[in-house]
């Protein structure tokens, strides 16, 4: 087992995110003891803004911990224990072009669901394996990659094909904070909750929510039949989801459970289930990244400027969820605490009749060897078969990435449920292709070189 303190590296280390991760790993540094912390961007001036607000955040808990940052990947991974991983591939730009080109057909525009998620997949499975090499190349070699970078259904069956063996483990915060909303609904701390759940990453259900044994599901049901997974203090317990994008998202998972109550859906569901109400109310001039550049991304920037102007940090970041579940899920593999928690892992029967390959999303003991994910039986037709088609439609984008294919793009955009006809899907992914040119050479070639279905 590795041995702390650990030295953690975080990639994409000039994320909005940051420094909310490291106050989470300062509040639990007796459960996660560490001797250095890196920085790592391939945007050196973005990081270095940054930079000053998160040894801010490390100084006023800790003055042993050395703190990195950089751009050379040999100084940010040589000996690493563990790196969390948390890139966007062409930062809000082109999340910016991933929500508006498929608005513009009429299509939802959204950061990991829809021809958005694949546009997004495209540009990040290769540098995902980029990363995981030069972690390969310098890192212990016990190091584990823990990664939030999105789409994470499409990075982790990328890595699953291109990087069978890597020690990477792929998670996402939206079920966790969808149990944070329950917890409260249900007046007990999130962490009471045992959960039963399958899927796909930001495609799955819960089935069960136990709190000491008892399945509080349907108690649950009654909540959402009236509000949604809303609950009143919501902008307290996370400010961004008081942005009227969230409040309207977890309101949606009452009419999904007005139609469908068994169980309780992920709220990204809402892009496959009523793609039509989702696109009338989405404004194409001002999609979600305007609202996160306008409100998360502003509001860090200023605080980094205002705190080298005053020396003072303002209040600027949110420690939610997001940090504390990378926090919980990192303790578990670093000390083989066998936790319980919902992660994206092969399914190798986890979900009876969905392949035995696929990359799915189920509860895992997480141990020191990884995570062993808890058997959740077969699915019901009606999700088994919405499933396959989900999964089909991301599994022919990451061929279309490895082989540069470029009809193999077209079949993913085509399948995928947001996309009504494979017209939309050609006149998207085309769009596509020419916004996204410095990012998918080989796909950019195979269009120009005639390769393309002809209009
Ligand atoms: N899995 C989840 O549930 C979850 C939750 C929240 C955020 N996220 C993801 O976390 C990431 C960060 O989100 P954000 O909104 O803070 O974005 P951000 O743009 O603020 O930060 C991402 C950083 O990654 C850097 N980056 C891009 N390509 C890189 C590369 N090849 N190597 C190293 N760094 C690189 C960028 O320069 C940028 O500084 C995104 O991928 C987002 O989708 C995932
Ligand atoms: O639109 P954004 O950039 O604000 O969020 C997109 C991400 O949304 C989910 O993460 C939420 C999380 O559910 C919430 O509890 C809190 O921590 O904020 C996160 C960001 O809003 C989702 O799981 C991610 O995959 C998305 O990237
Ligand atoms: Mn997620």
């Amino acid at each position: 087992m590795l041995k702390p303190p650990f030295i953690l590296s975080i990639a994409g280390g000039g994320s909005t995110y940051t420094p909310g991760i490291v106050k989470s790993l300062m509040v639990r540094l007796e459960d996660f003891p560490l001797a250095e912390i890196r920085l790592y961007d391939i945007d050196v001036a973005r990081q270095s803004t940054i930079a000053p607000v998160v040894e801010k955040v490390i100084r006023d808990h800790s003055q042993s911990i050395k703190f990195t940052v950089t751009s050379d990947p040999e100084a940010a991974f040589s000996g690493a224990h563990f790196v969390f991983a948390q890139m966007r591939v062409g930062q809000y730009k082109m999340r910016e072009q991933d929500e508006k080109i498929p608005l513009r057909h009429g299509v939802v525009g959204q950061e990991t669901c829809g021809p958005g998620g694949l546009a997004y997949g495209l540009r990040t499975i290769l540098p995902m394996v980029e990363l995981i090499d030069l972690v390969e190349r310098y890192a212990d070699k016990r190091a584990w990659i823990v990664n939030y970078s999105n789409p994470a259904a499409i990075v982790a069956e990328g890595v699953r094909r291109l990087r069978p063996d890597a020690r990477v483990l792929n998670i996402c915060d939206m079920p966790v904070a969808a149990m944070r909303n329950m917890g409260a609904i249900l007046g007990v701390d999130r962490h009471k909750l045992e959960v039963d759940y399958f899927g796909l990453n930001h495609f799955g259900w819960f089935t069960r929510v136990l709190v000491d044994g008892e399945d509080r599901l349907p108690q649950l049901r009654e909540h959402i039949a009236r509000f949604g997974l809303l609950t009143e203090d919501a902008a307290q317990t996370d400010p961004q989801h008081s942005d009227p994008s969230w409040v309207k998202t977890w309101r949606n998972i009452k009419p999904l459970m007005d139609h469908f109550p068994e169980y309780l859906p992920n709220p990204y569901l809402q892009y496959y289930l009523m793609p039509n109400e989702i696109v009338e109310h989405q404004d194409p001039n001002y999609t979600r990244a305007n609202e996160v550049m306008n409100g998360r991304e502003k509001k860090l920037f200023a605080a980094a400027l205002e705190y080298q102007r005053t020396g003072v940090l303002p209040d600027a970041f949110h420690v939610g969820v997001h940090g504390a579940f990378i926090v919980d899920v990192a303790c578990s593999l670093a000390f083989d605490l066998r936790q319980r928690h919902l992660v994206i892992v092969e399914n190798k029967g986890a979900i009876a009749n969905l392949p035995y390959d696929a990359m799915v999303e189920v509860p895992a003991y997480i141990t020191a060897n990884g995570p062993e994910p808890v058997r959740m039986g077969a699915v019901p037709l009606f999700h088994q078969t919405l499933l396959m088609q989900q999964l089909a439609s991301e599994q022919l984008l990451v061929e279309a990435t490895i082989e540069g294919s470029y009809e193999k793009a077209l079949q993913a955009f085509t399948l995928n449920r947001t996309v009504p006809t494979m017209q939309h899907a050609k006149a998207i992914l085309d769009e596509m292709i020419a916004a996204n040119r410095e990012y998918w050479p080989a796909l950019q070639k195979a269009w120009e070189n005639g390769r393309a279905i002809k209009k």
